[in-house]
C-alpha cells in the first residue's frame, strides 16, 4: 500500500488554534522566520507555538529561513524549539551542510521554472541538494514583484512534474505553491510527493482557517 501523504500547514502565528495538528495526516507545521513576510513570528513568539505543539501530538515544527546567517539560524533554533529547518533562498548547498552540523533536519526549497523553460538547471540542483538535505520542497517561481520567496498562492505548472518526477530518485519531496481544498485531489492525481506544503490555501483574511484545512484534510483523505 502506498504512503499516506504527509501535509505541512505552514505560516502559523501565536493564538493560532492548533486543534487540526492531532489529525494524523497533519506531520507538521511551519513558523516564518522571515522578517520581510506578512507571516514573521519572532523566535520566543514561536516556542509558545512549538511548546503547544510538543505537548498535544507527534508533529514537528519547521521553520522557513531566507538567506539568514548560520548564527541567526542556530539562535532561532535554542529560542524557538524547531526540529526541522526550511531554507528558502538562495542559500548554497555548503549552507545547507553547514544547517546540517546544527542537528536538525534541513530542506531545501527550489523554484520550478515555467513549463516551457529548460529544466536542466532544476536537474543539477536537485541531485547537488539531495546529497546533503533531508528533503527537497519544490515551490513556484515567486511573483516579480515582491522580494519575498514564497507563501503567494501562486502554483507552478505541474505538467512539470512529468519531468522532474524521475530525477528525485525515490528520495522525500515536498510540493508548495498554491495548493487548496479544491485542487489538492488533482494535484496528487499527478504526483506522489511525501507531503504537501500549505499556506495560502487556507487562509482567510491573511490568518490561518479552520474551516478550510478541515476541508484539505477531507480532500486529501482516502487519496
Ligand atoms: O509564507 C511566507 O510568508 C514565506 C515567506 C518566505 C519564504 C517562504 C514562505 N512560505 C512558504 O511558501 C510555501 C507556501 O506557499 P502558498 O502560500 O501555499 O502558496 C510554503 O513552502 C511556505 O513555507
Amino acid at each position: 500500500m502506498a504512503q499516506a501523504i504527509q501535509i505541512k500547514i505552514c505560516g502559523l502565528q501565536p493564538g493560532d488554534d492548533l486543534a487540526f495538528t492531532t489529525d494524523p495526516l497533519v506531520s507538521h507545521i511551519g513558523i516564518i522566520f522571515v522578517e520581510k513576510s506578512r507571516r514573521y513570528v519572532p523566535p520566543m513568539q514561536a516556542a509558545k507555538i512549538t511548546g503547544q505543539l510538543a505537548k498535544a501530538n507527534a508533529c514537528r515544527s519547521v521553520g522557513v529561513f531566507v538567506d539568514t546567517p548560520i548564527d541567526v539560524i542556530e539562535r532561532t533554533i535554542e529560542q524557538s524549539g524547531i526540529e526541522v529547518v526550511q531554507l528558502h533562498g538562495n542559500e548554497s548547498v555548503s549552507d545547507c551542510a553547514a544547517v546540517k552540523q546544527l542537528g536538525v533536519d534541513v530542506w531545501k526549497a527550489l523554484s520550478v521554472p515555467l513549463a516551457n523553460a529548460d529544466p536542466t538547471e532544476l536537474l543539477r540542483k536537485i541531485e547537488q541538494y539531495q546529497a546533503v538535505c533531508d528533503a527537497l520542497l519544490l515551490d513556484a517561481q515567486p511573483p516579480k514583484d515582491t522580494t519575498v520567496t514564497g507563501g503567494h498562492g501562486v502554483s507552478f505548472d505541474w505538467r512539470m512534474l512529468g519531468v522532474i518526477e524521475p530525477y528525485l530518485n525515490g528520495r522525500p519531496w515536498w510540493i508548495a505553491g498554491g495548493i487548496h481544498p479544491d485542487n489538492v485531489r488533482k494535484l496528487l492525481s499527478v504526483c506522489r510527493p511525501t507531503g504537501i506544503d500549505i499556506s495560502s490555501g487556507v487562509e482567510t483574511n491573511g490568518r490561518k482557517d479552520l474551516e478550510k484545512i478541515q476541508q484539505l484534510l477531507k480532500a486529501v483523505n482516502g487519496v
